[in-house]
């Protein structure tokens, strides 16, 4: 395939990461959202591109709702979070009337504005693009790989949950990853036990092990299991920085341990 030029607006970004799972609810965004937070608590400045355009879910787990993108001289301008632009988001979600309306597009449709989404908005200089795409292998990943293309090289983080029947759907995906060139950075599995909110004892509630066993068997790195934890749900629901507020978890612990692989396996950074 003819490699593009990289559009302006990509020119600045450090590394771009998709993040993907073969199966809908096993916690994408999720994963999405606290990797951004774990890696912007490690200094880096992180971008989160939602291209789940029938579920964005980004603005709220983010407490964006109700922000807007505005026009810039160079395109779009993403929605800031802090002063300082160390967290920047995009996502259809902010560009809905309403935050619970749905999105029924055709594919040309939504291919459309996922190409507008790469070309024309005005990240600037961003260690890390999170893209936080839709479950499976749809016209939609086909869509954002090809806009992302010249962008080289694209790093993909697979979601599974323990569950065979999740493990079976990761594995598809990571044949997806392999047959469209994406660096498979590797395997998380999530809800991986539950962290009881009271004594923060984690108890097995499926059996676990299945992503581990999955990324030792496809030969990618396993990065690590996060627990299904009451709190992390809630600060998703009411969009707080769990980061922030919940040092020294252990859920915490594994998110930033996911974080810190993700470091050394991409070393060149803003300076
Ligand atoms: N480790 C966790 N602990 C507690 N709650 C979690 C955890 N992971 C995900 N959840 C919750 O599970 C629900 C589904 O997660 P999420 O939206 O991240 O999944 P998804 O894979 O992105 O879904 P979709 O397929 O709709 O895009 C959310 O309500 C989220 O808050
Ligand atoms: S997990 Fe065990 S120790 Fe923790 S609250 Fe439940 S019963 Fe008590």
């Amino acid at each position: 395939m003819e490699a593009a030029a990289e559009p302006g607006n990509l020119a600045g970004i450090r590394h771009i990461i998709l993040v993907l799972s073969g199966k809908g609810g096993v916690g994408k965004s999720t994963i999405s959202t606290e990797l951004a937070l774990a890696l912007r608590h490690a200094g880096k400045k992180v971008g989160i591109l939602d291209v789940d355009l029938c579920g964005p879910s980004i603005p709220r787990m983010f407490g964006a709702q109700g922000r807007a993108v505005h026009q810039c001289d160079r395109g779009w301008a993403p929605v800031f979070l802090d002063r300082e632009q160390s967290i920047s988001l995009m996502s259809v979600g902010f560009l809905l009337e309403k935050p619970d309306e749905a999105v029924v597009w055709r594919g040309p449709k939504k291919n459309a504005l996922i190409k507008q989404f790469v070309s024309d908005v005005a990240w600037g200089e961003l260690d890390y693009l999170v893209v936080d795409t839709p479950p499976g292998t749809s016209d939609e990943h086909m869509a954002t790989i090809e806009a992302l293309r010249p962008h080289q090289p694209l790093g993909a983080l697979v979601v599974t949950t323990p569950q065979a029947v999740s493990v079976g759907d990761v594995r598809r995906e990571l044949t997806f990853c392999r047959k469209t060139g994406l660096r498979v950075m590797g395997v998380v599995e999530n809800m991986s036990g539950f962290t009881c909110p009271h004594c923060t004892e984690c108890t097995s509630v499926f059996s676990r092990g299945g992503g581990e066993e999955l990324a030792r068997l496809a030969g990618v790195p396993f990065l690590g299991s996060v627990p299904l934890d009451p709190e992390l749900m809630r600060s998703l629901e009411e969009g707080h920085d769990f980061i922030r507020e919940f040092p020294g978890s252990p859920t915490f612990a594994a998110l930033t341990s996911i974080a810190r692989k993700i470091l050394d396996a991409t070393p060149t950074c803003l300076p």
